[in-house]
């Protein structure tokens, strides 16, 4: 079986990838120092512990696992700490990945498919975004992930270090079965907090701003279904084993919804009411963020399948219940 070395691979993300490379005839092998993974996640193949700024392990790991493709999530992504203490962001973001490129060129590894973000582009009046839209970050985690970026054009230039740069909008939903799903310490995204109202662990959503300039107030975001992530990277891996060059493409579904649409489809598909709590504009955040997905469609033969808001909801909301219901 073709060994896939996965960075954070027991993380949200990470975890459903892993899933999906065993499920596509791959073995993945997790690489994780569980800062924000979870254990039970690392399911589908070895668990090698350490930090991917540690030089020596990762050798190691990569003369015992010879793998032919690496996928990497490590990292920190809370955009608030991030403005609040740079320089972890930097240290383990643009560090570590550093590290493995160096790693990946000193042992002949040559493909990687790295998890990026909607967070690295700046302005862009409104419409959908496609890759070319220009980049701005809006927090020191944006900057890290366009630093990387950055680098990974810089080793393909020299080194022909290929790479596939993966866009993510706003990951959520989870796996239907149920066995993993987005568990972050702490929760800041919208959709697990609305599901901890609908469980009764939270009195009250809080909606960060009601004055956007959008239909109803509230901000709009593009939710894409983390299967359908998972089903992106895989497809990563197999056109980088084709041969194909360097790229980033974004990962969204082209519709966007609005805070308030959230909420409200929430209430409809568990029959519940969710309180809600007017806030003030959370720092950082964009009016709107949604995909043109054209280049993912076209270049990776990519498609989401999973990621109807209800459907998102539906599979979020099994698996939150097994985790968080008691
Ligand atoms: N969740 C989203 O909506 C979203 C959106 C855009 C981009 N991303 C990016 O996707 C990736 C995965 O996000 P996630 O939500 O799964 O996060 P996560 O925190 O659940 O997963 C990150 C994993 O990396 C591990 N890790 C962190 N630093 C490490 C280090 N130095 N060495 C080894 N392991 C380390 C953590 O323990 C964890 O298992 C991140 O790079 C994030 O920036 C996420
Ligand atoms: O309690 C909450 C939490 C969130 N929101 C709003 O809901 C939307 C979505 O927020 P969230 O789920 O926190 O995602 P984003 O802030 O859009 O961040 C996502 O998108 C970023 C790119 O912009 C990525 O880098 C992040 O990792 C990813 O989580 C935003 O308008 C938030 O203001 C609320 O109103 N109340």
């Amino acid at each position: 079986m073709t060994a896939v070395l996965v960075v954070g691979g027991a993380g949200y993300v990470g975890s459903h990838c892993c899933q999906e490379l065993h499920a596509s005839g791959y073995r993945p092998v997790v690489i994780d120092n569980f800062t924000t993974g979870h254990r039970d996640f690392v399911r589908w193949g070895p668990c090698e512990d350490g930090d991917v700024r540690d030089r020596d392990f990762l050798l190691d790991v990569f003369d015992r696992h010879k793998p032919a493709a690496v996928m990497h999530f490590a990292a920190k992504s809370l955009v608030g700490e991030s403005v609040d203490h740079p320089e972890i962001y930097y240290d383990n973001n643009v560090s570590g990945t550093l590290n493995l490129l160096n790693c990946m060129v000193a042992r002949g590894v040559s493909e990687l498919v790295f998890s990026s973000t909607c967070a690295i582009y700046g302005a862009h009046g409104g419409a959908t975004i496609d890759e070319d839209c220009a980049k701005g970050p809006l927090s020191p985690y944006g900057f890290t992930k366009l630093v990387c970026e950055q680098m990974m054009d810089d080793f393909s230039q020299a080194y022909g270090l290929r790479s596939v740069r993966l866009r993510y909008f706003n990951a959520s939903g989870a796996d239907p079965k149920a066995e993993i799903g987005e568990h972050h310490v702490p929760e800041t995204h919208l959709i697990p907090l609305v599901l901890d109202v609908a469980l009764g662990l939270r009195e009250a959503i809080r909606v960060f701003g009601s004055d956007y300039p959008t239909p109803d107030g509230s901000a709009i975001r593009d939710y894409i279904h983390v299967c359908d992530l998972a089903d992106a990277h895989v497809k990563a891996v197999d056109y980088l084993a084709r041969g194909g060059p360097t790229m980033a493409v974004n990962l969204g579904t082209g519709t966007g919804s609005s805070v308030l649409d959230v909420i409200g489809q929430t209430e409809a598909a568990l029959d519940r009411a969710i309180r809600i709590e007017a806030a003030p504009r959370r720092p950082g955040d964009a009016t709107a963020l949604v995909a043109n997905p054209a280049q993912a469609q076209a270049r990776l033969g990519w498609r989401p399948t999973r990621s109807a808001l209800p459907q998102i909801i539906a599979d979020a909301w099994r698996w939150h219940q097994k985790r968080f219901g008691g």
